[in-house]
């Protein structure tokens, strides 16, 4: 069974998750803050007082950061030098599934060894299919303060490992 101590090793996994918070972050739109000085951040002036709310579902679909927006394609994160696959946002602030600076969440690291633990177990253990007549998963999702699936997610399950396994 997958143990913890791998989960710094499964670098695909990494990056499907890290695809998966780039296409739908739990909080499109984070949690909103107030300025609390005037400031300018590229040309933008933000007057002292002012609700403040990072758009990070926008970040993630960003032409200009991203190619092929709208394709799930875990591959793109993939470091050509074989180093780990950040999760919660790198010194590149590309994606930001945890915010950032010093309000930044801070179960991240729970956050991220609990999904990919969940995903790696239900990976190892089970054959995923669509249900019966269906070729595909609906991912639509409804915009809100967070980001719930607007159907069930409905999947099959067939196990692939020793029967004693699962006991
Ligand atoms: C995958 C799982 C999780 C995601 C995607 C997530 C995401 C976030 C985001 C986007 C924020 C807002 C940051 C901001 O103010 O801009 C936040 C705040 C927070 N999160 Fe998480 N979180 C996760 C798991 C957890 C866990 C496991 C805990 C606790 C064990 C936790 C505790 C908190 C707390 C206390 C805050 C408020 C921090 C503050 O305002 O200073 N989160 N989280």
């Amino acid at each position: 069974m997958v143990k913890e101590s791998d989960l710094t090793h499964l670098n695909y996994l990494r990056c499907v998750v890290r695809e998966t918070f780039r296409m739908h972050p739990a909080g499109p739109l984070l949690i909103p803050h107030e300025s609390l000085r005037p400031t300018t951040i590229q040309g933008f002036h933000i007057p002292a007082q002012t609700r403040v709310f990072i758009n990070t579902h926008a970040l993630g679909r960003n032409r200009k950061i991203w190619a092929d927006v709208d394709e799930f394609r875990p591959e793109r994160h993939w470091p050509a030098d074989g180093s780990r696959v950040e999760i919660s946002h790198g010194a590149d602030f590309k994606i930001l599934p945890f915010s950032a600076g010093k309000r930044k969440c801070p179960g991240a690291p729970l956050g991220v060894t609990l999904v990919l633990m969940a995903l790696a177990r239900l990976f190892h253990c089970f054959n995923w299919t669509p249900p019966d007549g269906e070729t595909t998963i609906d991912t639509t999702e409804v915009y809100g303060m967070t980001m719930p699936k607007a159907r069930p997610l409905l999947a099959v399950a067939t196990p692939r490992l020793a029967d004693h396994t699962y006991h």
